[in-house]
């Protein structure tokens, strides 16, 4: 086949030079990775330029270049094609290269600082207990209809998403959901798709270290809505006070979710426990195993977008009240002696603290919390004060522990946290670095009653130090201590 007709067709090409006739099996963003025969693109990263790594894909076989910038050195053999913005390119490219899967399929980006993965998920689960073979693209793992595959990212990249999309596509899958990162947004992994609509759950404090500023971070996550088509949806939780703000400049059809004001789809909650809650959605009477205000907003996102979607609204209720428990969100475990786990997977200072009052919403008089949290290395420093203050704040006593130090001193990471608790309150913390000491002496405090939080990894199953990844399962953890704690009593 000739690709080089095509690609003129996906992206704009400013200048073509070498050989007009070229065809190539694979398209590649990574000199370390190609192979013959493929067309490589050069992007600007983060922490390099691609550009520089031209002659080390022209080395390994590749047949066609696509670029900002021509290199110097001229090349036989090779045809490149200069673009404005390579990562726009690959995006349009790599979409093209798979058939525009992303067209063939009604297809709904998640944003927001929280909540993506849980959205996502339900929405995954409701579709296919509704019988539709259904894709997901979230941070715990892909899925194409019920073939689970590995997920590297939140939002993979341009090639990985339309690669997997069409095999979606080829297994007979109509739907598909899939969290779409700031990170995405930015670096223009998802500017080849093709949405039926967009969900905003909210933005709070994430991701700094990458953004600079909230303003560049809002930016981003706005990004998204204002490159909706006119005949999607863009469905915003307008109890966030930039829900908005995201849609200024968005052409697509506009809904909004509320569980505190009008709104086309709303909520309130009827009653609350461990075990979930019974919810008003639109006046419609629904119990679901869900609790906290926050997951009232996120069966509220997904109940619009069903019916957007075009699914009658009695069904969707029905499938909210069977959905399950997304993997490492408020998953409880119960110890013989009365102690009540929670994994969570808060790891911003806003979801550390909906978890914890929706936790306080819930525990009687004379039941404490005893809170077990870190913050990840490499990441959003400024998080971690807030995060500690956060945990003190609500809980009766805080055990501030590593969370994935990554290349970072997991002490330095901790002290940092500390600083954001004021003098006043430090009797109530320890520091104790090794999470599963930590989770241990927690579980050694817990009387009869109590509530453990365990935050930060949720469904994690590994502790990343210094590059290396060992496993590590807070749940894991937490059920042989509470089976050690059986056989003592
Ligand atoms: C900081 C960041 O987001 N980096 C992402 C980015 O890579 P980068 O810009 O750092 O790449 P780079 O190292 O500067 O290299 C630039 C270019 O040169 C190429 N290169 C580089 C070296 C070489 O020898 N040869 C070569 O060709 C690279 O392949 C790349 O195309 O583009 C890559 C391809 O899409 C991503 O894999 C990579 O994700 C890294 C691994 C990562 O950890 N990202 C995290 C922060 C992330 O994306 N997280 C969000 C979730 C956030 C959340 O909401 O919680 C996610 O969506 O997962
Ligand atoms: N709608 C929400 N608003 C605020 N906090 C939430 C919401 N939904 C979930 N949370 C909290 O945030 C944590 C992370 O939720 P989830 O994994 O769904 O978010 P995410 O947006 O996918 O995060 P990530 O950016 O890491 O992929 C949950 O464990 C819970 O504590
Ligand atoms: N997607 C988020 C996950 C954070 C989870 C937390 N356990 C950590 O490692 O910081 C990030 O990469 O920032
Ligand atoms: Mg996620």
């Amino acid at each position: 086949m000739n690709r080089m007709v095509q690609l003129k067709e996906w992206t704009k090409v400013n200048q073509l030079v070498g050989k007009t006739e070229v065809s190539f099996s694979e398209i590649s963003f990574d000199s370390r990775t190609v192979s013959g025969k493929s067309l490589f693109v050069a992007v600007r990263g983060v922490h390099v330029d691609g550009h520089t790594f031209i002659a080390k894909a022209i080395a390994a076989g590749c047949v066609a270049i696509v670029c900002e910038v021509l290199p110097e050195q001229g090349y036989r053999n090779v045809t490149f094609f200069v673009v404005n913005d390579s990562a726009l390119a690959l995006a349009q490219i790599a979409s093209g290269f798979y058939g525009k899967p992303s067209e063939q399929l009604r297809l709904v980006g998640v944003t927001g600082t929280n909540g993506k993965t849980t959205i996502a998920t339900m929405l995954y689960q409701l579709y296919s207990s509704m019988g539709f073979e259904t894709g997901l693209f979230s941070t715990v793992a892909n899925y194409i209809g019920p073939k689970k595959i590995a997920a590297t990212h939140t939002t993979p990249d341009p090639i990985a998403l339309n690669k997997i999309m069409r095999q979606m596509v080829d297994a007979g899958c109509e739907y598909c959901f899939m969290e779409v990162s700031s990170h995405a947004i930015d670096q223009k992994r998802v500017a080849g798709l093709t949405f039926a609509g967009g969900i905003f759950t909210n933005l709070t404090h994430d991701h700094l270290d990458y953004h600079k500023t909230f303003d560049a971070y809002l930016k981003a996550k706005k990004g998204f809505f204002d490159h909706l088509q006119k005949k999607s949806f863009a469905l915003i939780n307008i109890d966030d006070k930039n829900g908005m703000v995201m849609v200024q400049n968005c052409k697509a059809q506009i809904k909004t979710y509320s569980i505190r004001t009008m709104a086309d789809y709303k909520a309130k909650i009827v009653e609350s426990m461990f075990e979930g809650m019974q919810l008003l959605i639109n006046d419609n009477e629904v119990w679901t195993p869900f609790i906290g205000k926050f997951n009232a907003q996120n069966l509220l996102a997904v109940y619009g977008t069903a019916v957007l979607l075009g699914q009658p609204q009695h069904e969707v209720l029905l499938g909210l009240s069977c959905l399950t428990s997304v993997d490492g969100r408020f998953q409880t475990l119960r110890s013989q002696t009365g102690v009540t786990a929670v994994v969570d997977y808060a790891h911003t200072p806003d979801a550390l603290q909906n978890v914890i009052e929706t936790i306080n919403q819930i525990r009687q008089p004379g039941q404490d919390l005893l809170t077990v949290v870190g913050a990840g290395g490499d990441r959003d420093k400024t998080k971690r004060p807030e995060m500690a203050r956060v945990a003190v704040m609500g809980s009766s006593r805080v055990i501030l522990t590593s969370d994935n130090p990554r290349s970072e001193d997991p002490q330095t990471i901790v002290d940092e946290m500390m600083e954001g608790v004021e003098f006043k309150n430090r009797i109530k913390v320890v520091c104790i670095i090794n999470r599963k000491e930590a989770i241990k002496t927690a579980c050694m405090l817990a009387k009869r009653g109590d509530i453990i939080l365990v935050a930060g990894k949720g469904h994690e199953d590994y502790q990343e130090i210094n590059g290396v990844k060992h496993h590590f399962d807070d749940r894991e953890i937490i059920k042989e201590i509470f089976e050690m704690t059986q056989e003592r009593f």
